[in-house]
């Protein structure tokens, strides 16, 4: 794991109030044989709906982010994962709240992918052909950029 923590203000004009609670947040970045990613968009009533993302969500009190993840993927895509590996963490200052998204990479699964939610969901290569991609999302196209570019 990148012990480096990305810090992203996503809406510098917009004043937060002091103190506020870190939520975190498990992210799985699913990556297939051709070395697709999945990428879906928030649901509707959702903050951001409609902004692609991937897909995961908030840890449960008590949960490590690998048991959320493989609830949230369960719940939201139908897919039941495998190995999890923690790759990068990063803190977001949303107006709505304070996030620490850890994305872990998966590149084992099983199911058949069923939106849940009414997401819509795209296997995407960079440069991705998907917009608007969420402000807290795009650090992590750049590190797959990073990684090919390598
Ligand atoms: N799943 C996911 N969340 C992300 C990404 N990037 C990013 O900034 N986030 C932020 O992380 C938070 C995830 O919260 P969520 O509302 O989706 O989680 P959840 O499904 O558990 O929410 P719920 O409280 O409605 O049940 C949101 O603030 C969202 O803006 C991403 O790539 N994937």
């Amino acid at each position: 794991m990148n012990a480096q923590v990305l810090v992203v203000d996503a809406d510098p004009g917009d004043p937060r109030p002091a103190d506020r609670p870190i939520v975190d947040v498990a992210v799985g970045v699913l990556i297939a044989p051709d070395g697709a990613f999945l990428l879906t968009t928030r649901p509707p009533g959702k903050v951001y709906a409609g902004y692609w993302e991937f897909p995961g969500g908030k840890l449960e009190a008590g949960e490590t982010v690998e048991q959320a993840l493989r609830r949230e993927l369960q719940e939201e895509i139908g897919l039941t994962i495998g190995a999890v590996h923690i790759w990068k963490v990063s803190l977001v200052d949303y107006p709505h709240g304070l996030v620490r998204l850890h994305f872990c990479k998966v590149r084992d699964w099983t199911g058949d992918l069923q939106m849940h939610e009414g997401q819509q969901f795209g296997w995407q290569h960079l440069p991705v052909s998907c917009t608007p991609v969420l402000a807290g999302t795009i650090p992590v196209l750049e590190w797959l950029a990073a990684e090919q570019a390598n």
